[in-house]
């Protein structure tokens, strides 16, 4: 069986999923698409020789599609997430779930009255083979307790249209859903740290900044986003425990030897670095549609990720530490 996928927004995330789909991805193909831009809708239908929809409400609702992918941008989500889990339709959503928690509390509202887990959020790193494997380290007890880790999260450039709380919600948020997941644990504080500006950046922005968070059991997470850094897509982590240490290698693409010495070809995007997990991720979940089980983030971890991040948004201005606070788990996500 083929799983008949519909895509809500297929912009550069949608497009590069569809590209993966169709080319290395078995089991499922996009079928349909739909977009507030109609053009673009129009024009990526044609390409794949599927149907572009007039709205978002009537490709989730048709009998010709099976499953929904989200890839529109984050405070479009919302309602299209809800609109499918009440057709009873599972669906793969690019982060974030949603722009604040409260409309992560809705979805999941949305989920327990349907009774069953719908929604996957779109957090590839956790299908990221070298991500795996230090968590593989980590939990086997390998190198003892984590105490701290180091994280820097590079971004070439950004387009002017993003904004400062942008480098918590849209970039560190990659980090905060890691952690979570490499940690077993939940963040109770967030603080940020600004330091000297680089003068390559829009005026509005705070680049570099740190976000340091702690963990229930005291772990220190330190984020260092820098998303004009100009050189590469570069990101880096290192974990370090009671009695070792476990750190992402130097990015996978070839090394060179020449009379300069050896060096790496670093990754310039998001779909270089983790175009691996990318097509794990889609692959696990089109595998899991069709066996009809749930797979990936669910919308608990799209809620746990935008409170922390709203904390980190509020730490922005904040002076000091600003406490984190989630609701009791609901026992669909236990
Ligand atoms: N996992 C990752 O590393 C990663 C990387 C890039 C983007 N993303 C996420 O993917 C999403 C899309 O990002 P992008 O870079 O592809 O943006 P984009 O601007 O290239 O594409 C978004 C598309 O959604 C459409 N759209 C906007 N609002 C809509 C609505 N209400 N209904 C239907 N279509 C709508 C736009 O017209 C556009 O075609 C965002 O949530 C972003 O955070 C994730
Ligand atoms: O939306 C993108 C995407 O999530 C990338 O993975 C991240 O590196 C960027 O900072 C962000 O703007």
């Amino acid at each position: 069986m083929t799983l008949r996928i519909g895509m809500i927004g297929p912009g550069g995330m949608g497009r590069a999923h569809i590209e993966r789909i169709h080319s290395v991805i078995s089991g499922g193909r996009v079928v349909g698409v739909s977009d507030v831009n109609a053009d673009n809708a129009r024009a990526v239908a044609e390409q794949i020789g599927g149907t572009a929809f007039d709205s978002s409400t009537d490709l989730i609702n048709s009998p010709d599609i099976d499953a929904i992918m989200i890839t529109s941008h984050g405070p479009a989500h919302e309602p299209d997430v809800i609109a499918a889990i009440e057709a009873g339709k599972y669906v793969f959503c690019e982060k974030p779930l949603a722009p604040t928690a409260e409309a992560c509390v809705r979805i999941m509202e949305a989920e327990q009255k349907a009774g069953r887990k719908l929604v996957t959020v779109g957090f590839m790193r956790r299908f990221d083979a070298s991500y795996r494997e230090m968590k593989q380290i980590i939990d086997d007890g390998e190198i003892g307790e984590p105490l701290m880790v180091n994280c820097a999260h590079r971004n070439p450039t950004v387009p002017e249209f993003y904004t400062w709380d942008m480098a918590i919600n849209d970039t560190a948020i990659h980090e905060i859903d890691t952690m979570r997941w490499l940690l077993g644990e939940e963040f109770v504080s967030a603080r940020v740290d600004k330091p000297k500006k680089t003068s390559l950046r829009f005026e509005h922005l705070q680049d570099p900044l740190v976000l340091i968070l702690y963990t229930e059991s005291g772990v220190r997470v330190s984020d260092e986003v820098f998303v004009n850094c100009q050189y590469g897509y570069d990101i880096q982590c290192e974990v370090v425990a009671e009695t070792g240490a476990v750190r992402l290698s130097d990015q996978e693409l070839v090394q060179r030897a020449d009379k300069l010495g050896r060096r790496n070809r670093l990754t310039m995007d998001h779909n270089q670095r983790f175009g691996g997990a990318f097509v794990t991720e889609v692959q696990e979940w089109i595998t899991a549609v069709t066996e009809d089980r749930h797979t990936g983030s669910s919308s608990w971890d799209g809620y746990a990720a935008a409170v922390v991040c709203d904390a980190g948004v509020q730490a922005l201005t904040a002076d000091g530490e600003v406490p984190i606070s989630m609701m009791d788990k609901p026992a669909l996500y236990a």
